[in-house]
């Protein structure tokens, strides 16, 4: 973590979790959604990426117990910011679930893109933003269009990943790891998503572990945010998704007005990537 950056927590977090049969329920609940979208879809299965992280081993295990390991391809797709210990983690998944997979090195993928760019990128302007924003985006789009590939050769849709901490925090690629038929997950905030895995079964190593975007070298979710996971899902819990006001929830977390006023910043100004791209009224003429 940069010096500069302090994450901070509340100090009476708000406790979101789950009680078992809550945790049971909201499983089936994934699951038969699940089950739903492919059936709808006429498609014969379903494809989904998988990191290493949390959000992905999540989504597997609840595709294999809703599909059958047969109907679920796994995709793991290395490039040189995504640590080894990661991509052994998402094939260890795969394993583990007994699905098909197949290892993607996506590094060629994009240094053709960068190639093809007309402009200075220097490895030097690549690991400064915005330019590192926006070569971290072309890794997670070139994924998407992996997963599309094989969704459109397989007849499968595209399962996202996405938990609802994201969602509302706009904390995604547009047209990356957005671009996807279905979020599985995409109602949980992030401390239930690990609480939904320990409950199905998921090793301990993988849900403790640190969430990162991998976009580059180093990268964690709660630093880039600004804030962790406890204190985003209760904010976004409390006053994004809740009734309470900016105060009240200021009193109720201890947490200051500036964290509080940072999340609804997060939460508008990311509006645009959970909208469909609008066009002006028609114009009878
Ligand atoms: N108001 C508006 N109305 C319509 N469109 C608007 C807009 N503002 C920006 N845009 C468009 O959106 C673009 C910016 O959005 P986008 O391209 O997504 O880029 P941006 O939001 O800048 O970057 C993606 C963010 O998501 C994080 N991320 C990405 C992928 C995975 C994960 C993870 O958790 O694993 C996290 C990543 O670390 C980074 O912070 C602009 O360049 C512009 O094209
Ligand atoms: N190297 C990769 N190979 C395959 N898929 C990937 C890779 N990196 C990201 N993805 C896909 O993009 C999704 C979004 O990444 P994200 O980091 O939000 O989720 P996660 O890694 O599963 O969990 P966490 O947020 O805890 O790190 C992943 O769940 C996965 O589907
Ligand atoms: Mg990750």
């Amino acid at each position: 973590m940069s010096e500069e950056s302090v994450i901070l927590e509340p100090s009476a977090p708000l406790d979101l979790r789950l009680s078992e049969s809550e945790l049971a329920a909201t499983r089936e609940h994934v699951v038969s959604f699940v089950q739903r979208t492919v059936d709808r879809a006429g498609a014969d299965g379903a494809v989904l990426g998988l990191s290493g992280g949390i959000d992905s081993t999540l989504t597997a295990h609840l595709a294999v117990e809703a599909l059958g390991p047969d109907a679920v391809h796994g995709l793991v797709m290395p490039s040189e910011v995504n640590t080894a210990d990661n991509m052994s983690d998402a094939e260890r998944v795969a394993r583990d679930l007994d699905i098909e997979y197949d290892v993607i090195d996506i590094g060629p993928i994009f240094d053709a893109f960068v190639a093809a760019f007309p402009g200075d990128t220097s490895d030097d302007r690549l690991e400064t933003d915005p330019l590192r924003t926006a070569a971290g985006n072309v890794r997670v789009r070139i994924r998407a269009v992996l997963d599309y590939f094989v969704a459109n050769a397989e007849n499968r849709i595209v399962l996202g990943t996405g938990n609802r901490s994201e969602a509302l925090t706009g904390y995604f690629t547009k047209y990356g790891d957005g671009a996807v038929d279905c979020h599985p997950i995409g109602n949980l905030y992030k401390q239930q998503v690990r609480q939904l895995a320990t409950h199905v079964g998921v090793d301990d190593d993988l849900v403790t572990k640190t969430p990162s975007a991998e976009m580059w070298l180093g990268q964690t979710d709660e630093e880039e945010m600004g804030l962790g996971y406890d204190t985003l899902d209760a904010i976004l819990a409390l006053h994004v998704d809740g009734p309470l006001s900016r105060d009240a929830t200021v009193r109720a977390l201890d947490v200051t007005a500036e964290q509080v006023d940072h999340v609804v910043d997060l939460y508008e100004t990311s509006a645009h990537k959970r909208a469909m791209p609008p066009s002006p009224d028609p114009l009878h003429l």
